[in-house]
């Protein structure tokens, strides 16, 4: 008999511990990588996560640990589930534990502060891997419905096709349907930046703009991702697809996207404060709003929705101008 395939999940919220479900549904053997020993004590006792999927029975092939030597050992995959700006720190201390070959598969949906880096690019600054070792997982996967075993697809790129191939083949379930794409920047980008449009339309909902507005918001903020996109070297098809259009979709209908319910307490006039303490969990956009922005300067790409972003988020604008001011912009036609 074969080897069964392992995988090592390091994030014990509600991403990693979903995907992990999917692995091991896919029939790997799933250990997950905790902080905190009375979560991997929880998870291995009574197969369920009370912090982060509370009610959700997991498979009997996932367990967890606090060990993080024991939860990477002989790993196939080392799937990477923190937040995006702990990765750096995370990553170097566990790149000595790596097993050789391994490899690292990132669900995070931000870009780095500072160095405005995606996280693939994190990942081989840090692990020092080359490319065709890293992949990434997204799509339109809110974490509590594919924990519910409820249908979705999602991307797997990878720069090297037939690496992303074996992921697709051991994360394909009855109700997981990853494609491949070789477009790892374009899938990347296409998660970060969904982030910060589904705080714009939680902002807009908040505000009760309607409808229109929020259709508008989805088709411009996906024309802003594309504009980077493609300055970035990214296939502007990747952007109607799941990893773009897919994503943006799940994000700004959802009451269970985080970075859309920021956006919604925002806009019903929470201070910024109150809302990250009603907020318990990453809602990425927050901070890789102001990433995201520099990376669009610093390739001298124009984001007004991403810009608008970070002045109601970080420099105390209030929604109702920052709202004037993006329809009072110069008129413009719509491709460029
Ligand atoms: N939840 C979702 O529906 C989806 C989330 N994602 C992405 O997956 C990534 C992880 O998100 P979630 O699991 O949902 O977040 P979460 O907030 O549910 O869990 C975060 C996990 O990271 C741990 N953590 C927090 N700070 C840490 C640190 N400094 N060092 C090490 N561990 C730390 C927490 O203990 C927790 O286990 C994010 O980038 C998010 O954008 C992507 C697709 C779906
Ligand atoms: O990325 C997600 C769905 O694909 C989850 O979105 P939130 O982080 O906003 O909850």
């Amino acid at each position: 008999m074969s080897k069964p395939v392992k995988a090592a999940v390091m994030g014990t919220g509600s991403w990693g511990t979903a995907f992990g479900m999917v692995l091991a549904d896919a029939g790997c053997e799933v250990t997950l990588w905790a902080r905190r020993a009375g979560l991997a004590d929880a998870v291995n006792s009574t197969r369920t996560n009370p912090d982060y999927l509370p009610g959700v029975e997991l498979p009997r092939n996932l367990r967890a640990t606090t060990d993080a030597a024991e939860a990477t050992r002989d790993a196939d995959f080392t799937v990477l589930a923190v937040p995006s700006q702990t990765l750096r720190a995370n990553l170097a201390d566990w790149t000595p534990l790596l097993a050789p070959g391994t490899v690292l598969v990132s669900l995070m949906k931000g870009v780095e502060l500072g160095s405005a880096m995606r996280m693939s690019e994190v990942i081989e600054d840090v692990a020092k891997v080359g490319p065709d070792r890293i992949a990434v997982v997204t799509g339109p996967n809110l974490a509590r419905e594919i924990a519910a075993r409820m249908p979705a697809a999602a991307v797997v790129a990878c720069t090297d096709e037939a690496v992303a191939q074996k992921l697709q083949t051991h994360s394909h379930t009855p109700y997981f349907r990853p494609y491949t794409n070789t477009d790892v920047v374009g899938c990347e980008l296409g998660g970060a930046v969904k982030n910060v449009i589904g705080l714009a339309v939680g902002i807009a909902d908040g505000m009760g703009l309607g409808d229109n507005a929020k259709g508008s918001l989805i088709t411009r903020g996906l024309a802003e991702t594309t504009r980077l996109g493609m300055a970035l070297g990214a296939d502007p098809l990747t952007f109607s697809g799941l990893a773009g259009l897919g994503d943006l979709v799940a994000t700004c209908s959802s009451p269970l996207s985080r970075n859309h319910t920021f956006g919604t307490n925002l806009g019903k006039g929470m201070t910024l404060q109150e809302t990250i303490a009603v907020t318990k969990q990453t809602a990425e956009g927050v901070k890789s709003c102001e990433s995201v922005l520099d990376l669009a300067r610093r390739h001298k790409v124009d984001m007004p929705i991403t810009e608008t972003v970070v002045g109601i988020v970080h420099e105390g604008k209030p929604p109702v101008v920052a709202l004037k001011e993006l329809m009072s912009r110069s008129a413009k036609p719509e491709r460029r």
